[in-house]
C-alpha cells in the first residue's frame, strides 16, 4: 500500500503542510504562492490567449491562493477582477492579498458585483478550500448557486475543489445528500499535492470536472509524517501535473507473479470454487467461474446442486463441475487443501447460501461473499462471528444497507436537514472502513465511487463514473469471480480485490458502452496483455 496513487485526508494534508513548513525549509507563503501558480499555470494552458477573468476569495488561505493567481493572470496580461472580503486573513493570505491591492482593487464578495461587472472568459472559484467545516450561508451561498448556473461551467476553475465541496467525503456541504443541483461544477479542479477523497467520491468527481494534481513540493513530508493510514486510488481519473501517479499494474506485479513462476502447474495457479444455486439460476455462478478463469486461477470448479448440474453442461470446457448438495459435501470438498480461493453467492439462492456459510467460514479459507451470501449474513447475524481477514465481501449499497444498517444511515445523514451537515461529513470511505473492522473481513463497497477497505483501516478508491455502462446485470458477479480467481492464485485479501476492481474497470473501458457482462471475462486477456500483467 498504496495501490496507484495517494490519496490523503484533509487531516494528512494539514499535517503534511505542517511538517513541511515546521521543517523551516519551505515557508507558508512559498507553497501558496506555488498553488497558486500552479493554478495560474493551468489557466493559460486552457486558454493561451490573455481574456477576461474573475477571482472570487474566500476568507481564508484558499482565498490567499486566489490573490496569487490574480496577480499571475494580471502578469501575463489578463484583465483581472477580484472579488474578496474585508476581514483578516492568516499572514500568508493576508500578504497575498496587499500585493494584489498594489496592483488593482478588491471588489466585495457578492452576487451584485458578481453580476454588475462585463462578463468574464474564466471565473475562478478560490472561497473555500479544505478549511471548509460548516455549510456556506448568507452571501457567499447566494454566490455560489448563482456560480452553480450551467453557463459558468465552460468557465468555472475551482482552486483545490468547488467551493461547499467536503473534501474528506464528496457531499456538498449545506445541499441534500446526493444531490449538487445548483451546485457550482467546475470545468477545471486544481488540487494540491495529492487527490483527497471528496474529490472521488460522491459529488466529487461530478462538480470537480477535470481533476489536476499540481505538485507544490510536499512529497518529502508528506512520505515523512506518516499521518494515519495511507490510501491508494485504483485509477488515475485525473492528471497528475508532477508525473507521480504510478500506473496499478506496476505496482500490483510483484504479488501477482506469485505462483506464475515458468515451472509451475495448474495447481500452483490456485484452485477455485464457485458455489452455484438450484435450477434455473446457474447464469451468475456461470459468470464468476469464467471471471475466476480468466484472473489465471489454475483451475475453477463450479458447484451446483446435483439437481441443476445439467444445465451447466454447456462451454466452457475449461470449466470443471462438481455437484454439491449440502454442507457435508462443501465440508468433504475442502479437505482438499489445494482449493485456495472460494466465491458464494451469486445466484446461490439466501438459504442454500446460509446452509453453505457455516462450513465455508470455518474452513477459514479466503473466499469472496456476494449476492445472497451477502443477504444470508444480513438475516442470520450469528454468522457473521465467523468471518475472518481472508474474507471479502462485495455489496451494492442494498445490500450494505441490509449487512451495517446503522453505518447506512449515517451515510444517508443530513438528507433531512441540510443545514445541519458538518464537515468533514461522515463518508462511503469511512463507512466501508467502519463497516470492514466490525466484520472483521474485507468490505468492497460497490458504486461509481467504489471503495474498499480492510480491517486495519488500509483503504482504496476506485472512480469509475467515467463508466456508467458498468452498470449493468451480472457486471457484479463477473467482480466476484475475479476477487476469487485472484484470491486463489495467493494474493492477499485487499490485494486481490483493489486488482480485481481495477481489472473489471479496465475490461469495461475497454469494450465501452454497450457491454454486457458476458463480455468483461472476454476482455481480460487483452487488459492484462495490456498492463503487462
Ligand atoms: N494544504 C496545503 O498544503 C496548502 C493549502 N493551501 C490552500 O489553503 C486552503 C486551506 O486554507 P484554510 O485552512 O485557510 O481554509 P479555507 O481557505 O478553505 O477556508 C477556511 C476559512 O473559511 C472559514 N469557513 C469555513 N467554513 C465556512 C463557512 N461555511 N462560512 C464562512 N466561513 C467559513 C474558516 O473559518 C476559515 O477562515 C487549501 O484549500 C488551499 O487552497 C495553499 O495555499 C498552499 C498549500
Ligand atoms: N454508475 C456506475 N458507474 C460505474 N460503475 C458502476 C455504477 N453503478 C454500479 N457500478 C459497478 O457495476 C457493478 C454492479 O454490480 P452489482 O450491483 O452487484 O450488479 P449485479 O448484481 O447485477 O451483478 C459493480 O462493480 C459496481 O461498482
Ligand atoms: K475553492
Amino acid at each position: 500500500m498504496p495501490i496507484g496513487t495517494e490519496i490523503l485526508t484533509t487531516a494528512q494534508m494539514r499535517a503534511t503542510e505542517s511538517a513541511a513548513m515546521a521543517s523551516g525549509r519551505v515557508s507558508g507563503a512559498a507553497l501558496m504562492e506555488r498553488a497558486g501558480r500552479a493554478v495560474a499555470g493551468q489557466i493559460r494552458l486552457r486558454w493561451p490567449r490573455p481574456g477576461r477573468v474573475t477571482v472570487l476569495c474566500g476568507p481564508g488561505n484558499n482565498g490567499g491562493d486566489g490573490y496569487v493567481i490574480a496577480r499571475r493572470l494580471h502578469q501575463a496580461g489578463w484583465r483581472v477582477r477580484v472579488l474578496g472580503l474585508d476581514n483578516a486573513p492568516g499572514p500568508d493570505a493576508e500578504a497575498m492579498r496587499r500585493q494584489w491591492l498594489a496592483i488593482g482593487p478588491i471588489l466585495p464578495l457578492t452576487e451584485q458585483a458578481l453580476r454588475d461587472g462585463p462578463d468574464s472568459d474564466v471565473h475562478v472559484d478560490a472561497i473555500f478550500g479544505t478549511g471548509l467545516t460548516r455549510p456556506p450561508e448568507g452571501e457567499i451561498a447566494t454566490i455560489l448557486r448563482h456560480l452553480g448556473d450551467s453557463r459558468f461551467r465552460d468557465g468555472l476553475v475551482a482552486v483545490d475543489c468547488p467551493s461547499g465541496l467536503c473534501m474528506d467525503s464528496g457531499a456538498m456541504l449545506g445541499w441534500p445528500r446526493g444531490t449538487a443541483e445548483h451546485a457550482p461544477a467546475a470545468r477545471l479542479t486544481v488540487a494540491f499535492d495529492s487527490p483527497k477523497p471528496g474529490h472521488l467520491l460522491e459529488q466529487g468527481p461530478i462538480l470537480c470536472g477535470q481533476l489536476v494534481i499540481a505538485d507544490i513540493g510536499l512529497r518529502e513530508w508528506r512520505e515523512g509524517q506518516g499521518a494515519g493510514i495511507r490510501l491508494g486510488c485504483l485509477w488515475p481519473a485525473f492528471d497528475i501535473a508532477d508525473g507521480r501517479c504510478q500506473p496499478v499494474p506496476a505496482v500490483v506485479r510483484a504479488g501477482l507473479d506469485k505462483g506464475r513462476t515458468r515451472h509451475g502447474h495448474k495447481f500452483s495457479h490456485g484452485h477455485a470454487l464457485v458455489i452455484a444455486g438450484g435450477p434455473g439460476r446457474g447464469g451468475a455462478a456461470r459468470l464468476s467461474a469464467r471471471a475466476a478463469l480468466r484472473a489465471g486461477a489454475g483451475l475453477v470448479t463450479l458447484c451446483p446442486p446435483d439437481a441443476a448440474m445439467a444445465e451447466h453442461a454447456q462451454p466452457p470446457d475449461a470449466l470443471m463441475r462438481r455437484p454439491m448438495d449440502g454442507a457435508e459435501d462443501l465440508t468433504a470438498l475442502l479437505t482438499d487443501r489445494r482449493i485456495s480461493g472460494l466465491c458464494l453467492g451469486p445466484g446461490c439462492g439466501i438459504d442454500r447460501a446460509a446452509v453453505l456459510l457455516p462450513a465455508l467460514l470455518a474452513s477459514r479459507r479466503p473466499c469472496v461473499l456476494d449476492a445472497d451470501a451477502l443477504t444470508a449474513l444480513a438475516t442470520h447475524p450469528a454468522l457473521a462471528g465467523a468471518l475472518h481477514e481472508a474474507c471479502v465481501l462485495t455489496p451494492h449499497a442494498g445490500e450494505f444497507g441490509r449487512l451495517f444498517p446503522d453505518i447506512a444511515e449515517r451515510l444517508q445523514s443530513g438528507s433531512d436537514d441540510p443545514a445541519a451537515m458538518r464537515g468533514p461529513a461522515f463518508s462511503r470511505l469511512d463507512a466501508a472502513r467502519e463497516a470492514a473492522a466490525r466484520a472483521g473481513a474485507i468490505v468492497l463497497l460497490k458504486g461509481p465511487d467504489t471503495v474498499i477497505a480492510a480491517p486495519d483501516g488500509r483503504a482504496m478508491i476506485h472512480s469509475a463514473f467515467d463508466l456508467p455502462w458498468l452498470a449493468t446485470a451480472g457486471a457484479g458477479d463477473v467482480l466476484a469471480g475475479l476477487v476469487a480467481g485472484l484470491l486463489a492464485r495467493g494474493l492477499p485479501a485487499l490485494r486481490a480485490t483493489g486488482l480485481a476492481t481495477w481489472l473489471h474497470g479496465q475490461a469495461a473501458r475497454r469494450l465501452g458502452p454497450g457491454l454486457t457482462a458476458d463480455d468483461l471475462p472476454e476482455a481480460l486477456p487483452a487488459v492484462l496483455r495490456q498492463s503487462g500483467l
